[in-house]
């Protein structure tokens, strides 16, 4: 289709290589919780994020004048700043620091990313990032982090809300199956998300004691209108939105 632009979902950063295009915007998503916490971390004043996918780079980096957060199986780890609570990062804490961060999967994402457009989006940035993904021209691609390299449920379902929005504009088309996976989870899970969420996920049930005060937060809607944006290997705050 000449102009129009094609959207896909790929459901695992392992899978990435299947579903790049060159030249496509790459929009990262990690609902629990690492682009919720990256959009916190810079709409809270974080000058820089450095997505970094290993343990000891991530650490490194405070021979530089890094921050670090590290979390890995929902835990922040030992020597860190931070782990990967989105409520951790507050203007008193980041505000004009650069941070490096590594966590589970979604730095994972962003390492499969590198070196093409891309974005951080969750819900509390959707509109914002909605915004920045219609302002461009190029085929888009909506990354979801998943878990260890296999689909997830809840990066599923924004994936698929992103789907579902976009297609419903002129000027995007999509020939994926992925779209049609996400969207009929999207349909089941009806409005109350969370609850679908922790009914389907075992995973996820059994983390809700630790993660509950940070699944309440990532499912906030549009409450910061901060893109981060990766150039090189950073992301910064793209224009506002
Ligand atoms: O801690 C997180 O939020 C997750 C790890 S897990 O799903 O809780 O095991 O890491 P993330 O990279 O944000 O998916």
């Amino acid at each position: 289709m000449k102009n129009a632009r094609h959207v896909d979902i790929c459901f695992s950063p392992a899978l990435h290589a299947n579903y790049h295009r060159e030249g496509n915007l790459v929009v990262v998503i990690d609902l629990f919780r690492a682009t919720t916490a990256i959009i916190t971390a810079m709409a809270n004043g974080a000058k820089s994020i450095k997505p970094v996918a290993d343990i000891e780079s991530a650490l490194a980096c405070r021979d530089n004048g890094f921050v670090v957060a590290g979390e890995r199986n929902g835990h922040k780890l030992a020597e860190f700043d931070f782990g990967n609570s989105p409520l951790e990062f507050t203007t008193g804490r980041i505000q004009n620091k650069d941070l490096a961060i590594t966590t589970t999967n979604g730095t994972q994402a962003f390492a499969a990313a590198q070196g093409q457009e891309a974005i951080a989006a969750a819900l509390i940035n959707y509109k914002a990032a909605m915004q920045y993904i219609q302002s461009g021209k190029q085929d888009v691609l909506l990354l979801c982090s998943g878990w260890t390299n296999k689909m997830n449920i809840e990066d599923t379902l924004l994936a698929g809300k992103f789907a579902r929005d976009l297609l419903a504009e002129a000027g995007f088309y999509s020939t994926s199956d992925s779209i049609a996976i996400a969207e009929a989870m999207l349909e089941a899970a009806g409005s109350n998300w969370l609850e679908f969420i922790l009914d389907s996920s075992p995973r996820l049930k059994g983390k809700y004691e630790l993660l509950k005060d940070d699944m309440a937060w990532a499912m906030r809607q549009d409450i910061f209108n901060v893109v981060p944006l990766l150039k090189n290997d950073r992301l910064v705050p793209a224009s506002e939105y």
